[in-house]
This record gives structure tokens, C-alpha cells and sequence, in this order.
């Protein structure tokens, strides 16, 4: 047995527990406020990765059912942008109370479908539930401007408007999360939906749908098609020009294909795709503090997030003294399922996920990198991989290039300022990058010079419900949370007004 395992694995009253949980969530697709079987009747699995068992099936949509779902919130779209802000707020906020009062089952469902520790299902269930109490705060302030025009014969009047029916596509890594923040800011915008979620994790947001339907959310707002063949569904969405506006989360290479499609009917588009995140750590730096935030920027989620640090660059100084204690506290953490209490580091999300990253780590080590920890597969069931770190990373390395999407860190030691930041920027995406300096003008400098959507200074986490989330290059466009995200779900009218 792998010396991190737990040897007390579940009691029969924790799989009791589990399975009530997994039978409890209403299984279906959510149309027009009627839960439905697909058409033909189809389901898919849902499998536990820590477990390798199937958990449930769950209804299977079909291309009819896509359609039936776009049809709901067209008959609700009119009426829904009409609905006062203060009752799209106020179910928007009942929806964050009955999250919070849920938490331990909801953290409980999503550890059991996608992996990830409980700690940290708890942390994704109250970071989405903050996004229905920030955008039930931000329904009440939408506002436009009246002004005099610089001629004076006439005035100008905007007003913001529900850009109308939408279509959001979500990824599997945080399940409720990603959802949450697209649902939340199109609730208070006063649009409607139709929601594809991950076909690897469905679960999370059937629950969430039936929260949302309790919290008094109207039929034909909110409709939700769980599918194995995601084209198959929202391919004649896209196609259909009463639909408004795209929503995408996930990978770029799904982002560059599903913007094609999307032009056809030039649909507003919000694009929030993949990352490769240096994390740049200069001498001056504290480095029991730089360390702690590469545990977080790397591991959250085993590693598989956007946001994850994917390059780790240490200025030479101090790049074997951060490599020894990286690997120290690598090597120390407990991987485990993830419904274990004390559980570190989960499973991946799929025998693929991590093949990906077994690919990743062999081709560093045949290239020269050197394993300080980890490095390999625990011999026990489930999708895990060891925490591991990689010092002496040679510059053709694939993982410097690609999203290494699990629990694996890279560092390389760099001699100056300049080089730092040059190879920080060199790769095709541009999400997040994380500085860890003491020195107030180095931190200035090279935030400015890094050519990313979102810096984190001193700091291994961005995500904040408060803050604009997004990119630029090819990590996409658009911004979630923040003020900036209910601007992605309205329409700009300007009217010219003849003088009074
Ligand atoms: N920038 C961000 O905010 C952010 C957040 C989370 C994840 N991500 C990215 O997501 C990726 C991991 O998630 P993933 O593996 O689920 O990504 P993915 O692109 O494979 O899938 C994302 C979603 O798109 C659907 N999809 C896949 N092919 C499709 C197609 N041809 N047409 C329509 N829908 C399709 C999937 O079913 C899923 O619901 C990573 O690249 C990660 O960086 C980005
Ligand atoms: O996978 C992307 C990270 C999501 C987040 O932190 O909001």
C-alpha cells in the first residue's frame, strides 16, 4: 500500500450515507420547470474516479430535447426581463441561504463525482453560493447614463438590456462553481437558459437546478440537459438564431471550435478557456510564504484548474532552497479518496486525466528534469497520482507548454528580472500569473509587463466572486464576477433624444 493511504477506508454507515446523497438528486433533464426523461428514453454513467465504480445514471438529452429546452426560455425570455431587479435579487439570495444551509451534502455529492476533498468541496460550495449573494447585490444597480450632447441639440440616453436566451457550457473541474457564476450574473441580468453541464459531473447542478426552482425561480428560466454527446446538443442551439448569447467554460481548443460555430449568428460571447500559469518567485521574496501559495496555486483541486500554477520560475538564489521545501511538503500530503477526513490530495477525474499526466512527467524526466518528488502512481484504485515535483526543467519540456492539469510542479531557476518575465510570457495563454516579491517596484513592474488577465501578488489564489475572472490571448475573453460580470449578459440601447 502507498505509505499516504488511509488503511480506514469507508464504514458501511459512510456508503449509506453516500448513496442516499446520490439517489437524492433528481435525475433528469429540467425543462421549462418539469423534470423529464430524454427523449428515447437514454441515460449515461456517472463514475466515482476515486473509486472507479459507477455512481448513477443520469437522463441523457437529445438533440429534441435541446430544442424543447431553447423553446422554454424563449416563451420565458419577455416576461423574465420584465421581472423587477428586486425579485431576481431577492431569488438569487434565497438561493445563496439554502446553498450554505445545504453545504455538507452538496460538498459531499460533488467529492463523490468529481474527486476533489471534501475541505475543498466545502471551499467550491461557498465560493459559488457567493456567486448568487454578490449578483443578487448587483440586479438592483443596473444602470444607464443620460447626457447632453457636446453640440447641446440633442440628448443621450443608454439603457442596458437582457441580451436574451443563452446557452452556458461548463467543465467538470469545479462543477457547482462554474456554473454559479454564469447563472448568477444571467438571473440578475434578466436573461434565460439553457445549461449543458460536464458530462463527467452532472450531478452538482441537478442539485443546484432544484435549489434554484425552490428558491422560486420561474419555469422556463433556468432549463438544464445533462448529455454524453455534448455537440449533439448544442450544436442546432447554436445554429438557431433565437439564441443570444454563448457562455463557454473550458478547454481552448472547445473554444476555438464552439466561436466558429457561434458566428454564424454572431452570438455574444463570453470565453473562459484554458490556462498555463508561471509562478514567478524572486530572492527577495519570504519564502515560507512563497512556498505556501505554490501549495495552494498547485494543488487546489488536485491541480486541475485554469487557474493552476503550471511553470514554476525561481530566481537562482533561492530556487534549491524553494525546490527542497516544495518537495518537502509535496511529499508529506495525504492522498487519499476524497471523502476521508484529512484527505490532501484526491484522485483525477479520469483514467485519460491522468494517462495525460504520466505523459507529461515522462517526457520532462527523458528530456533531463529531475524528480524531487513523487513522480508516480500510488498502487491503489482510483485515478490518483503522487503530488510531485520537478526541479532542472529543460526548456523543451511539454508540460512548460501544455496545461499539465494535476498535481505536478516544474521549476525552473532564472538569473534576471527580464528573463523571468520573458518566459512567463512566452506561451499562447494568458490567465493568471502569481509574483511573489518584497519589493514594491519589482512587484509593479513586472505585474505590468506580464501579459495575463489576472495577477495574483504574494497571493496563490484569485478566485473572488468580487473579482473580474478572465483572460486574454488565447485563455479567451470576457470576465465573470466582479461588477464587470453582468455587463457579459447585457445589451447597450442608446437613444438620441431631440432637445427639449
Ligand atoms: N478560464 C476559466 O475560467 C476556466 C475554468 C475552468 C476550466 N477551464 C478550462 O477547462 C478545461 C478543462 O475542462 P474540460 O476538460 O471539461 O474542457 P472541455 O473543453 O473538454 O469541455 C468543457 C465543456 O464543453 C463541452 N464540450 C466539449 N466538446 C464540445 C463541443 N464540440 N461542442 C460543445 N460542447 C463541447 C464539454 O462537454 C464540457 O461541458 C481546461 O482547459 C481548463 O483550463 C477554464
Ligand atoms: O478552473 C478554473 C478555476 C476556477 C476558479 O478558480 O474560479
Amino acid at each position: 500500500m502507498d505509505p499516504h493511504m488511509d488503511p480506514d477506508r469507508n464504514t458501511e454507515m459512510d456508503t449509506e450515507r453516500e448513496r442516499a446523497i446520490v439517489e437524492s438528486v433528481r435525475n433528469g433533464l429540467y425543462i421549462d420547470g418539469e423534470w423529464q426523461a430524454a427523449t428515447g428514453g437514454g441515460t449515461f454513467d456517472v463514475e466515482d474516479p476515486s473509486t472507479e465504480e459507477t455512481l448513477c445514471r443520469v437522463a441523457d438529452a437529445t438533440a429534441e430535447d435541446a430544442v424543447a429546452a431553447l423553446n422554454a426560455a424563449c416563451a420565458a425570455q419577455d416576461e423574465w426581463a420584465r421581472t423587477p431587479p428586486r425579485d431576481r435579487g431577492e431569488i438569487l439570495r434565497r438561493a445563496f441561504e439554502m446553498i450554505m444551509a445545504r453545504r455538507e451534502d452538496l460538498a459531499l455529492l460533488m467529492t463523490l463525482e468529481m474527486g476533489k476533498p471534501l475541505v475543498e468541496s466545502r471551499a467550491e460550495i461557498t465560493y459559488a453560493a457567493e456567486f448568487f449573494r454578490w449578483f443578487a447585490e448587483e440586479a438592483v444597480r443596473v444602470a444607464g447614463r443620460y447626457s447632453i450632447a457636446p453640440t447641446g441639440d440633442s440628448r443621450l440616453l443608454t439603457m442596458k438590456q437582457p441580451v436574451g436566451p443563452c446557452l452556458l457550457i461548463t467543465p467538470w473541474n469545479f462543477p457547482l462553481a462554474m456554473g454559479a457564476r454564469k447563472i448568477g450574473p444571467a438571473i440578475a441580468a434578466g436573461c434565460t437558459m439553457v445549461m449543458k453541464p460536464a458530462q463527467a459531473t452532472p450531478l452538482s447542478t441537478l442539485a443546484l437546478t432544484e435549489i434554484l426552482a425552490e428558491a422560486g425561480l420561474p419555469p422556463g428560466v433556468l432549463n438544464v440537459i445533462p448529455s454524453s454527446s455534448a455537440s449533439r446538443v448544442t450544436a442546432p442551439l447554436l445554429r438557431d438564431p433565437r439564441l443570444r448569447k454563448l457562455s463557454f467554460t473550458g478547454s481552448t481548443e472547445v473554444g476555438r471550435k464552439l466561436m466558429a460555430q457561434a458566428s454564424s449568428n454572431l452570438l455574444r460571447l463570453s470565453l473562459e478557456l484554458g490556462g498555463n500559469a508561471p509562478f514567478l518567485v524572486f530572492a527577495d521574496a519570504d519564502l515560507e510564504a512563497a512556498v505556501h501559495g505554490a501549495l495552494i496555486a498547485k494543488l487546489r483541486n488536485m491541480g486541475q484548474s485554469c487557474v493552476a500554477a503550471n511553470r514554476f520560475y525561481v530566481e537562482e538564489p533561492i530556487a534549491e532552497a524553494f525546490t527542497d521545501l516544495l518537495a518537502d511538503k509535496m511529499a508529506a500530503l495525504k492522498v487519499d479518496r476524497g471523502t476521508e477526513e484529512g484527505t490532501d490530495v484526491g484522485p483525477l477525474v479520469s483514467a485519460e486525466q491522468r494517462a495525460k499526466v504520466v505523459e507529461l512527467v515522462e517526457d520532462a524526466v527523458a528530456k533531463g528534469a529531475k524528480v524531487m518528488a513523487g513522480g508516480r502512481i500510488p498502487q491503489i484504485t482510483g485515478y490518483f497520482y503522487q503530488p510531485t515535483v520537478l526541479s532542472e526543467v529543460p526548456d523543451n519540456a511539454r508540460l512548460l507548454r501544455e496545461e499539465v492539469f494535476g498535481p505536478v510542479a516544474p521549476i525552473r531557476a532564472f538569473k534576471t528580472e527580464e528573463q523571468a518575465i520573458a518566459e512567463a510570457n512566452d506561451t499562447e495563454y494568458g490567465l493568471v500569473a502569481y509574483v511573489y516579491t518584497r519589493d514594491i517596484e519589482r512587484a509593479l513592474r513586472v505585474t505590468e509587463a506580464l501579459r495575463t488577465g489576472m495577477v495574483g501578488l504574494n497571493r496563490g489564489l484569485v478566485s473572488n466572486p468580487a473579482g473580474p475572472f478572465g483572460g486574454v490571448k488565447q485563455s479567451g475573453f470576457g470576465r465573470e464576477g466582479g461588477s464587470e460580470g453582468i455587463e457579459e449578459y447585457l445589451d447597450i440601447k442608446y437613444v438620441s433624444i431631440e432637445a427639449p
